[in-house]
This record gives C-alpha cells, structure tokens and sequence, in this order.
C-alpha cells in the first residue's frame, strides 16, 4: 500500500458559495471523504499549508511547499497539492525548479467546480491524482487534470471555464487517464535523491509588448526587479525605431547586469529571435536572453531559482539554458 501525504492550498477543489461567490473552505480531510475509493491502493495522510483562491498564490507559499515536501519526503512514496486553477501550473513551473530530480511523484490537481457540486470535475481529478501518484512509473512534478497529465514545466491553464483546463505546451501529455487506467506514455527522469532550493528571489515581473507600448514603463520596471521577461510578438522582436527608445533602454539595463528575457505571446512554437531583424541586433549585439520553447509561467519561475542561487548575469544565463524537467529542447 502506498503512503500519499495530501497537501491542501486551496481553489474551487475546497470551495463553498457564499454570499460574496466561491471561497475556499474545507480542510484536506473533508475533500478526502468524496473519493472513499482510493482506500484500495493507498494510505493518505493530510494537511494544509494555506486554504487560498489561488489568485492570492506567492513566492514564499512556494518556499513553504517546498519546505513541507521536504521535511516529509522520507515518510512518504508520494505527494498530491490540491490548489486552485489559476495559478496551477505558475506553481507546477516553481516546484519544478525548486524540488529537482524526485523519484517519487508531486502531483498538483484542482477543479473547475467545487467538490459538494452535483456536476464537478473535482473527483475525477483527485482520484486520478491519487492514482498516479501511487504509480510505480510517476516521478518529479506535474499536473493531473481531466485525464491528462502534464509536465509541470509545461502546462498553461488554456480554459477559464471547460474542464479542460490545462494544456501541454510545445510537449506531449506525458500520460493518460481514462476510466481508472493509467497509460504512461513517457517517464521522467529522476535521481535517487531530490535537490530542494527553498529559496528563490522573487524579483522578477513580466512587460507584455502592444502595439504603442512606451518604453518608459519597461525602464521603470528594470529599475524595480532583478530580471524582466518582455512578451514579445510572433518568434520575437522589439520595436526598431530609435524613438521608440526600447533599443536603448534594454542596453542600459543589461550593462547594468540586470536580465532580460524575451519571449513571445504566441501560445505555441516559441521564440527563434534570430530571424527578423527586429530580433537579431537585440540577441546578437546585446546580452538579451531567449526563452525558445519554454512557457512564460517556466521563465518566471526559473529566473527566480536561478537569482535565488547566484547574482552574476553570466552564471545566471549558465542555469537558465540548462534543460530542468524537460523545460526547453529547442
Ligand atoms: N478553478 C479554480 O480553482 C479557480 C480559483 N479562482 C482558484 O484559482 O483558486
């Protein structure tokens, strides 16, 4: 039998209505008791770390999941985070780079509809969790979600509203679930023995390019974080004309040592920054980074595990090309 500690977050998995609209609500253990079933293949023990809507998720919760999963790892064959959807797979990214290389299974799940509704995707999703955590052929972090699951370094929540939440960007789902049977398509790999970095540096933020986008606010951003991912259009570019003053003020900072990511808007495919002009100067004349197939979710959180372990923009560019958890193959 396998021992799965439950760690509860929050999200619509635990929420009740109230007069003010969902709110998350109920303890790990009162979820639980909705799938009695999972009793046949494992041992679950439970506890929160929060009980939050997930918008309210943050960099030092990750630190104390990392830290929880830490102090429990030797007790368990297995980890299974409900969390509310919205912020799922920022915080499949994080654990991602925070807990490295696990042999045993981190599962993170949650729900489009509240447990205690008539129609809920919520059980579905849980007892398949529980399932695959309990898989001999689960390691390392990754979602469950509606049969599906994902990499952690590669979902993005895709629907607002359908059960189909998440997708698996610029990678395949690594397994399927359907009427209890679990299909394992690709295995991650692991070691015997998990890194942990609870410590990340959170100063990271995200400029997102528009058509008229004033390169003021991009300098004001640089002057606040340590790093910043411009979302860029198409395979990657910024605004050319010197008045725009972008060339200018991402020169200014990079000197500066601060870190600048370009990636694109596009959902699919990533960056290549190196075909149109546009691109080029900035990759080749200015030490400017490149997310290529990695998720915006993945930059953000590996920026911050990377700054989080050293300063020095050189080291930092060494650990952000290095592939964790099959985040970029490009
Ligand atoms: N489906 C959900 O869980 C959405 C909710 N607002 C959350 O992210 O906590």
């Amino acid at each position: 039998m396998k021992r799965i500690l439950m760690i509860g977050t929050g999200g619509t998995i635990a929420s009740a209505l109230t007069a003010d609209g969902l709110e998350p609500q109920m303890a790990s253990s009162d979820i639980l008791h909705y799938i009695p079933n999972i009793s046949k293949f494992c041992e679950v023990s439970t506890l929160e770390v929060c009980n939050i809507d997930s918008t309210n998720m943050s960099p030092d919760i990750w630190t104390l999941l990392t830290e929880t999963i830490r102090d429990n790892y030797d007790q368990y064959d297995g980890f299974v985070v409900t969390h509310g959807t919205d912020t799922m797979a920022y915080t499949a990214s994080a654990l991602s780079y925070m807990i490295q290389n696990s042999p045993k299974p981190i599962v993170i799940t949650g729900s489009q509809k509240p447990i205690n509704m008539e129609i809920s995707d919520s059980k579905t999703n849980l007892y398949d969790s529980f399932l695959y955590a309990s898989s001999d052929k689960a390691s390392g972090v990754q979602i469950v979600f509606n049969g599906k699951v994902i990499l952690g370094t590669r979902a993005r929540k895709t629907h607002s509203k359908s059960f189909k939440a998440f997708s698996s960007i610029n990678y395949p789902y690594i397994a399927i679930i359907q009427d209890n049977h679990l299909i394992q398509y690709i295995q991650q790999p692991a070691a015997a023995q998990p890194e942990f970095y609870p410590t990340i540096n959170p100063k990271v933020g995200l400029f997102k390019l528009t058509p008229g986008a004033e390169a003021e606010i991009l300098d004001f951003m640089l002057s606040k974080k340590d790093a910043i991912i411009i979302e860029s259009y198409g395979v990657g570019g910024i605004p050319s004309f010197p008045e725009y003053g972008f060339y200018d003020v991402i020169k200014k900072w990079t000197k500066r040592g601060k870190i600048i990511v370009m990636t694109t808007q596009v959902p699919n495919e990533g960056s290549d920054m190196e075909i149109y002009k546009v691109g080029n100067k900035l990759k080749n004349k200015v030490s400017v980074l490149e997310a290529y197939d990695m998720t915006t979710e993945s930059v953000v959180c590996k920026l911050m595990w990377a700054l989080g372990r050293e300063s020095d923009p050189d080291k930092v560019k060494t650990l952000f090309y290095q592939t964790i958890a099959n985040d970029i193959l490009f």
